[in-house]
């Protein structure tokens, strides 16, 4: 079999723990060969973000031209997208190389804070990226921005998450870390059905990079050919057991362990 190729179109996290190098870290840990496009370049720790540098439209259209062209793409995410000139060049190129299955993890704010999306790129965020989505990944916060709503009962994110596959996506996870609760469930509608994926809510801060970490594990997955329930079910535990053993790095919100698995996986889809 040949091996699986993964890309990620996303920011570049100085302090390893979200970003790319969340994304390449998981990659590798599936067993995926991980390539980059970066959009942008932070210098970020745990506890802040204390610069961001965005790439030139020409600089992102060459990365994800140049891997395309030769080596070839078998699913692709993106993360960090911080202005609508980048989301342009990105989904031109997607739609050039005919780039799928695309995961669009609608980064807009980090977990120390700082925004990561220009403020009047949210909009177009829902017209430019979003319809190219095999898969969208907002977590509360950035589903609330994509439907204009309060999401605060579950009635209310199944009703969004509808409306965000009315908007274009072929299907949604609404994930449930930013919901209070014993457990952390990630919502998923995929145009038919609804499916709940549940964890056990850890009492840690170390959380940064979750999201990243949670959608380049499913992008990893579908790059192997998984089905998309598959893919989900596997990532879901990939992050738990990320979580479940934070390496308490910075003072901050420290990254999750994306190494954890190998030593304590409980999940024995993981092996
Ligand atoms: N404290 C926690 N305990 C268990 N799972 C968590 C916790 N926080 C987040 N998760 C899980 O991590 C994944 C990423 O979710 P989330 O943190 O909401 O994303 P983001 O980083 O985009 O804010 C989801 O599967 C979510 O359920
Ligand atoms: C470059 C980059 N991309 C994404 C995130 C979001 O991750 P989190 O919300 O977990 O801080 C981040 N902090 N930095």
């Amino acid at each position: 079999m040949s091996t699986p190729r993964a890309l990620t179109i996303a920011g570049s996290d100085s302090g390893g723990g979200a970003g790319i190098q969340a994304d390449l870290k998981t990659f590798q840990e599936r067993d995926v060969f991980g390539m980059s496009a970066v959009t942008a370049i932070t210098a970020q720790n745990t506890q802040e973000v204390t610069g961001i540098y965005e790439c030139s439209e020409e600089a992102v259209t060459r990365q994800i031209e140049a891997v395309a062209s030769d080596i070839g793409i078998d699913a692709a995410k993106t993360g960090m997208i911080a202005s609508i000139t980048i989301m342009k060049a990105v989904a031109q190129q997607v739609e050039k190389h005919r780039i799928h299955p695309l995961v669009i993890d609608p980064v807009m704010v980090a977990k120390s804070g700082d925004s990561l999306l220009e403020k009047e790129a949210r909009q177009a965020l829902k017209r430019i990226l979003l319809p190219l989505a095999h898969l969208i990944t907002p977590n509360l916060p950035e589903a609330e921005v994509l439907t204009g709503k309060m999401l605060d009962t579950d009635e209310k994110r199944r009703d969004a998450a509808r409306h965000i596959v009315d908007m274009g996506a072929d299907a949604v996870i609404i994930k449930g870390g930013h919901v209070t609760g014993d457990s952390a469930d990630d919502l998923l509608f995929d145009g038919e059905s609804f499916h709940v994926f549940s964890a056990p809510r850890l009492n840690t801060r170390h959380t940064h990079g979750t999201g990243c970490t949670f959608s380049a594990a499913i992008t990893a997955e579908l790059a192997k050919g998984r089905e998309l329930l598959k893919a989900i079910q596997i990532a879901k535990a990939y992050i738990t057991e990320a979580i479940r053993h934070p390496l308490n790095l910075g003072r901050g919100h420290g990254p999750t362990n994306h190494f954890a698995y190998r030593h304590f996986a409980q999940a024995e889809e993981l092996r």
